[in-house]
């Protein structure tokens, strides 16, 4: 095994044909001679019939599926699940749930099967969830978590444990864990909370403490890399058509009406590309990856313009965090978590738009905007992300039963993998506008490309 030695995190294994395994920290890299259990699925009456239940250890999974002929194998990540050997004894196992940041749907089923995952897979019993967020390892009283008190909550939207952004203290969060005896710590969350975990695992491996660190990744903007994509996604995607459907049903009822509305996206604008992709009602869609300015030749007036004469209608559908050099503010303020606290470009739209077509006499327009950004994310799961949250949660309590650390559980190329924290919070993930999904999203709306904004107009200024 080939470690570069720079960061105890990175372990890098190379094979033949340029082949490269991103493996996970493992509890016995830092801690000598611990013992190992049998699985307890080895005689669970639902698994132990099915054939190869268990995951091979060299089983990996590529992350770049295509290929040419002389391609290198490439990068892959550990394959999720069940071991034959675990390094917990299902009696000593105290385990933590902790979700922090955003609302996103499927929390809740991701709580829920933890908690059922280790109780009926592992014979776990002692499960406590942390109350709201990473601050509640030290400022709040923690619940206890049973089959039974989780049995309904994948049906309801938000977090049963609340969650909080802010108040990340390292060395307060691990004296907690210690403190407490827990031994297992699942972290919900996305970017943000993703680093903080990624902390909290280095700090209690720099104190050698026997505790396993599992990350699930969690973001409704679909902003972390490397997964195929995230849970709750398809649900948010799913409900801004109900949002979309009012705006198209508002704008065909009336005299050049025009429908706006605004989805959720701080710095990637997935929900807007996939919502609009989805719905086909959407004459324009504007998202932070891809710059627009209003007016001249080209612009976003003089698009609407011309769509009203065709159509008599039009629905544009705007990422929160599309724009927002051009809704002038100067003060730049923030979140708890450090992240932009974005202006209501929606609702600046609307009325820029408003003001243009009266100004300059265009022509009479009756504008309606729709603003469901709450609405999509704090809903339950759909039955996809449902089984989906599952088999995330089922993967991040088999890696952490065999004693992984300082992983997220992810799908990769359909697969469920074992990915270390600092592969999925290095970058974000965000809408490539040179790709061919954006291409598909461009002409199934046939808007402007915003790319050449005529001479004397500043890009971003109206
Ligand atoms: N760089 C970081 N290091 C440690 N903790 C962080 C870091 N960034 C964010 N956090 C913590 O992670 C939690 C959630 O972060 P936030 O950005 O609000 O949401 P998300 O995880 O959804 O991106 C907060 O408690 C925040 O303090
Ligand atoms: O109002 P809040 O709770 O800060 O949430 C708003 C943000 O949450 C998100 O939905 C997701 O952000 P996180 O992944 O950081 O939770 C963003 O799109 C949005 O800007
Ligand atoms: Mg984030």
């Amino acid at each position: 095994m080939a470690s570069n030695g720079v960061d105890e995190q990175i372990k890098l294994v190379e094979g033949p044909a340029g082949y490269v395994l991103e493996d996970v920290p493992h509890l016995s890299d830092y801690i000598l001679d611990l013992p190992t259990y049998p699985n307890p699925l080895q005689s669970n009456a639902a698994y132990s019939v099915v054939r190869q239940y268990f995951v091979d250890e060299d089983d990996t999974v590529q992350e770049k599926i295509v290929v040419h002929k002389d391609s290198p194998r490439g990068t892959h990540f550990r394959r999720a699940g069940p071991r034959q050997k675990v390094y917990f004894k299902p009696s000593d196992v105290r385990a933590c749930i902790v979700t922090c940041g955003g609302l996103c749907p499927g929390l809740n089923t991701v709580i829920r099967e933890i908690v059922c995952g280790l109780h009926f897979m592992y014979g776990v019993t002692e499960v406590i969830g942390v109350d709201c967020g990473f601050r509640g390892f030290y400022s709040k009283n923690t619940v206890a978590l049973t089959p039974k008190t989780v049995s309904d909550i994948h049906k309801r939207g938000g977090t049963i444990l609340g969650t909080s952004r802010g108040g990340h203290d390292t060395s307060k969060i691990v004296d907690n864990i210690q403190d407490r005896e827990i031994n297992q710590v699942y972290i919900i969350g996305g970017d943000g909370t993703q680093k903080g975990a990624n902390a909290i695992y280095k700090e209690i491996r720099r104190r050698g403490l026997k505790v396993a660190v599992a990350g699930i990744p969690k973001t409704i903007d679909n902003d972390i890399p490397v997964i195929d994509k995230s849970f709750g996604f398809d649900t948010a995607v799913e409900e801004a058509q109900r949002a979309i459907n009012a705006a198209h049903v508002e704008a065909t009822s009336v005299e050049n009406g025009i429908g706006i509305v605004k989805l959720m996206g701080r710095y990637s604008g997935f929900i807007a590309m996939y919502a609009t992709l989805a719905s086909r009602d959407v004459d324009c869609c504007l998202i932070p990856e891809s710059p627009f300015y209003l007016e001249g030749k080209g612009g976003l007036y003089e698009f609407i313009a011309k769509r009203l004469r065709e159509n008599g209608h039009m629905v544009i559908v705007i990422a929160e965090g599309a724009g927002q050099d051009l809704v002038a503010e100067s003060i730049e303020q923030q979140d708890a978590s450090g992240n932009k606290l974005l202006k209501d470009v929606g609702l600046w739209m609307s009325l820029k738009i408003k003001e243009y077509f009266a100004k300059h006499n265009v022509m009479d327009i009756t504008l309606k905007y729709i603003d469901p950004t709450y609405m999509i994310r704090a809903i339950p799961a759909n039955a996809s992300d449902n089984v989906y949250s599952t088999l995330l949660a089922q993967s991040a309590v088999h890696g952490a039963m065999a004693g992984y650390t300082g992983f997220v559980s992810g799908l990769v190329n359909g697969r469920h993998t074992y990915i270390p924290f600092n592969r999925i919070t290095e970058r974000q993930n965000k809408v490539v506008i040179t790709d061919r999904m954006w291409a598909r999203m461009l002409s199934s709306t046939n808007q402007p490309s915003f790319m050449n904004p005529p001479k004397g107009t500043t890009e971003f200024t109206d």
